[in-house]
């Protein structure tokens, strides 16, 4: 199989989708890679390296888009729009559930619409999104710290505190991946930790990884309310999988917090959780002040350490594309359960029901074409 990798064009976003390493084990297998000129620079990967495993460089992002199987970091932004075509397999992150024109968009033109994001094993866990969210929740506590300090607009805090002042107090808000990667850094810094989860059992496990040195709470809007009032820095870690985040943070409780504290909303890329995050930010430009409230919502956080982010993810993404490209995504998927969750898209149709029920549009069952 011919495998299309575009540069990334997404503000700030330096991840690149295959590495030299991934393009080798293609080459062993018999395929072709096509990489655009410069898309694994920002990641440190050089185009000689590239070569010197075995790809193409493209001088277009056309060129690579042309090619039977794309693979990317982030979702398509409109102006891919115009590459998309029948029978394109796109594996990529796709958030579909907060991207109505790109679901729209990937309906129209018939493309295979595979996302890292839902590709999920039988015990819940979603493997091509781990390495990311462990990334993106442990710079939420770094990027919150920093946002805490008065020049950059926070109350000027020290989370840490210091022998005689009271340490920064941090509420984490969903302990699973980024919440738990979240807390970990919060309190390396010696914060006062708390964290939210409304599943009991994930609560447990917190507390044995944990044990004293974090508070856990069960997820409810009085507890989030309480929390949040007392709170320098909260971080939005929730995840339905594949669907639109749930809004658990109201105005009113943002309007309750005090002037300088800091919101990270880590889970902005399924269009986060607190109703004040209502639109994303950018690297360049990450921060909002709302209700005196700093607000961070950038949904390509790894984009920001490129190198180790995009080790981390092709580590796990790699393996996956390998399966479509020897088996072809019909038998790859037939195959291997996990992988056929992450198909969103098929033949014009939604194929995950979170994201059919997200943009109210008919949800068809990926079994139905698969056989
Ligand atoms: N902004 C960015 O750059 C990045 C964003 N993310 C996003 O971060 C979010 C979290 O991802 P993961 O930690 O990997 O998901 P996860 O599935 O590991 O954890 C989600 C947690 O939320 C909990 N939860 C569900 N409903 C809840 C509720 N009502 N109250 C409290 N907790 C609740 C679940 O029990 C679970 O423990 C996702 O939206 C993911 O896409 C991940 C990586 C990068
Ligand atoms: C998960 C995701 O959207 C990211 O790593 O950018």
């Amino acid at each position: 199989m011919n495998i299309g990798i575009p540069k990334e064009i997404k503000n700030n976003e330096n991840r690149v989708a295959i590495t030299p390493a991934g393009v080798t084990a293609f080459i062993q297998a018999g395929h072709q890679v096509f990489i655009e000129q410069g898309a694994g620079e920002g990641s440190g990967f050089t185009n000689e390296e590239y070569v010197q495993a075995g790809a193409s460089v493209v001088s277009t992002a056309e060129d690579a888009w042309n090619q039977e199987m794309v693979m990317k970091v982030k979702e398509p932004l409109p102006e891919e729009y115009d590459y998309f075509r029948e029978g394109l397999i796109l594996f990529t992150y796709l958030h579909l559930a907060a991207e109505p024109e790109l679901t729209k968009a990937l309906m129209e033109r018939k493309v295979i619409g595979i996302a890292y994001e839902t590709v999920q094993l039988s015990n819940g866990s979603l493997p091509l999104l781990t390495p990311m969210s462990e990334v993106a929740g442990r710079m939420a506590s770094q990027i919150g710290a920093q946002f805490l300090e008065k020049l950059r607009g926070g109350k000027g805090i020290l989370l840490g505190g210091i022998p005689g002042v009271r340490r920064g107090r941090v509420t984490v808000i969903g302990g699973g991946v980024v919440g738990t990667n979240a807390a970990k850094i919060a309190m390396g810094l010696g914060a006062d930790v708390t964290i939210v989860d409304l599943n009991a059992r994930r609560l447990r496990e917190l507390d044995d990884i944990f044990g004293a040195s974090i508070n856990t709470m069960m997820s409810n809007p009085l507890t989030i309310a309480e929390l949040l009032e007392e709170s320098d820095l909260v971080i939005g870690a929730v995840l339905i999988p594949g669907a639109k985040a749930p809004k658990l943070v109201t105005e009113d409780m943002v309007k309750q917090m005090k002037k300088g504290s800091v919101i990270v909303d880590v889970a902005i890329d399924q269009g986060g959780i607190f109703a004040t995050t209502d639109r994303i930010t950018t690297h360049d430009d990450p921060t909002y002040v709302k209700h005196d409230v700093l607000h961070y919502a950038v949904a390509n956080m790894p984009g920001a350490v490129p190198r180790t982010s995009t080790i981390g993810l092709t580590n796990v993404t790699v393996p996956y594309a390998l399966q479509l490209a020897n088996k072809g995504y019909v038998q790859a998927c037939l195959q291997n359960e996990s992988l056929c969750k992450g198909i969103n898209t098929l033949d014009g149709s939604v194929t995950f029901q979170a994201v059919a029920e997200a943009h109210d549009l008919p949800y068809r069952d990926v079994q139905s074409f698969l056989q």
